[in-house]
Parts: structure tokens; C-alpha cells; sequence
């Protein structure tokens, strides 16, 4: 059971590869750190790690299947998406126009309600099951934010949101690509002792990338260099 890229390339532009046959594993429970300089390919890999992005040559294994086809799937609504991935800027992982109650519980697995007012009673039982994980309150959401559109919270507080909406699908792995570098030290310092705990409870799997050497410091595990 692990995370694994084998082989793996990718070029945006067909001739220019930013990644050449890099590989790498990441077991439950570890907490990997990948290292490089900038436009090394960091933020590529992640994509690539998550399933957002197929590699050219090699492949990327989530505990036995392809990356790939678990996106896939998660995203016609017929699976989870196992691997969740957390980029710096919280703002464009939501809907603009979508209330922050309806985007965070897009995470909750599918409870399968039917008929004409299914969304809103499956959306209110699954606001349920989120406030049943304990998550809301351990990473500080209000009810009030549930009205509010993207841009009517704080960036701190949507990175809040982010996080929790990617382990209400109970991933096995969490990718955090420069997670909290907008964010002040002691947010920061909050949001990733939460993120850890929760990691270590569940045997999580993380993959982060970070331009402070204290932090990688002091979350990894291990040190990828790229
Ligand atoms: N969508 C894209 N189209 C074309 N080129 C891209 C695209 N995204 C990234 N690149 C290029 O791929 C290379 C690797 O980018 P990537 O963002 O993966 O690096 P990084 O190591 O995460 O960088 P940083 O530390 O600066 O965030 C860079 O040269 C970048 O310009």
C-alpha cells in the first residue's frame, strides 16, 4: 500500500520535459517532503501525484490502481478521489458563486438520496455527516461562513475550508503544495498541527511542499530531493 510514481515524465510544451523519470513512494503514515529549487517541477509532480495530471511516460499507483482512473471516476461521481491535493491560493479551489456550505460538503461521500428534493435534504444530511467527523470545529468553522460566497472570507479562513473539504473524503493520501505560505505564523503553526494530527490517527499519507526549511524541518518524515 503506498503512493508511488514509477518512471514518471512530463513536458507541457512536447520536447521541454520538466520532469524526467523521477520516482518515488510515500507509505501511510509518512510525511514526505519534496525538495528543489523553483520550477524544478514540484507543483507538476503534486498534479501528477493527485491524478490531475497524466504523465507522458510512467505511471502513478494509489495503493495498486491508477492515479488516473481514480480521477476519473471520482470525478463522474462514481468513487472517492483518493488522493486529495491543497494548493497555496484557497480561492480558486471553490465555486465563486457557490455558498461555502454547498462547497465544503462536496467532500462528504455520496449518501445516495433520490427524488426532486434530493440535492437540499442530501446537502442538509451531508452538512450532518461533516459536523459528525468533528472536523468543522477542529479547524474552526463557523456556521455564519456557510451563507457566504468565496470572496466573503478571509484567506486563512478558506484555506480552513479547503483542508477540511479535502479530509471530509477521507483521502489516504493529502498532498499540501505551499498550503499555508500565504497565511501568518501562528495560523500556519495551527493549521498544520491539526493537519498532522489527523494524519497520524488515520495512517495518512502526506506529501508537502514548502519554501521554509524550518517547517519541512519540522513536519517531514523524509526529504524528497527532486
Ligand atoms: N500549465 C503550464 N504550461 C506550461 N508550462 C508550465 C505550466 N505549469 C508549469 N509550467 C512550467 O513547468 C516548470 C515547473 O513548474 P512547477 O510549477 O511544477 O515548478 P515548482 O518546482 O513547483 O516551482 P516553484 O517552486 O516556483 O513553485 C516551470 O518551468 C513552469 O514554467
Amino acid at each position: 500500500m503506498s503512493l508511488e510514481a514509477h518512471d514518471v515524465s512530463f513536458s507541457y510544451v512536447p520536447g521541454h520535459p520538466v520532469l524526467e523519470r523521477v520516482s518515488l513512494a510515500v507509505e501511510p503514515g509518512e510525511r514526505v517532503a519534496i525538495a528543489a529549487p523553483s520550477g524544478a517541477g514540484k507543483s507538476t509532480l503534486c498534479r501528477l501525484l493527485a491524478g490531475y495530471l497524466e504523465p507522458q511516460a510512467g505511471e502513478v499507483l494509489v495503493d495498486g490502481g491508477r492515479a488516473g482512473a481514480h480521477a476519473a471516476r471520482a470525478r463522474a461521481g462514481r468513487g472517492p478521489w483518493p488522493v486529495q491535493l491543497i494548493v497555496q491560493h484557497p480561492e480558486q479551489a471553490f465555486d465563486p458563486l457557490a455558498r461555502m456550505g454547498r462547497s465544503l460538503v462536496e467532500g462528504v461521500p455520496r449518501l445516495g438520496a433520490r427524488g426532486a428534493h434530493a440535492g437540499v435534504r442530501s446537502r442538509r444530511a451531508a452538512l450532518e455527516r461533516a459536523r459528525e467527523t468533528g472536523l468543522l470545529e477542529r479547524f474552526g468553522i463557523r456556521d455564519a461562513w456557510f451563507e457566504r460566497l468565496p470572496h466573503e472570507l478571509s484567506g486563512g479562513e478558506l484555506m480552513r475550508c479547503c483542508i477540511v473539504r479535502a479530509l471530509l473524503a477521507e483521502p489516504r493520501y493529502l498532498i499540501c503544495d505551499e498550503m499555508t505560505a500565504m497565511l501568518d505564523a501562528v495560523t500556519q503553526a495551527e493549521l498544520w498541527r491539526a493537519v498532522v494530527a489527523i494524519a497520524d490517527e488515520r495512517r495518512m499519507g502526506l506529501v508537502l511542499v514548502s519554501h521554509s526549511p524550518a517547517l519541512v524541518r519540522r513536519l517531514a518524515t523524509r526529504v524528497y530531493p527532486l
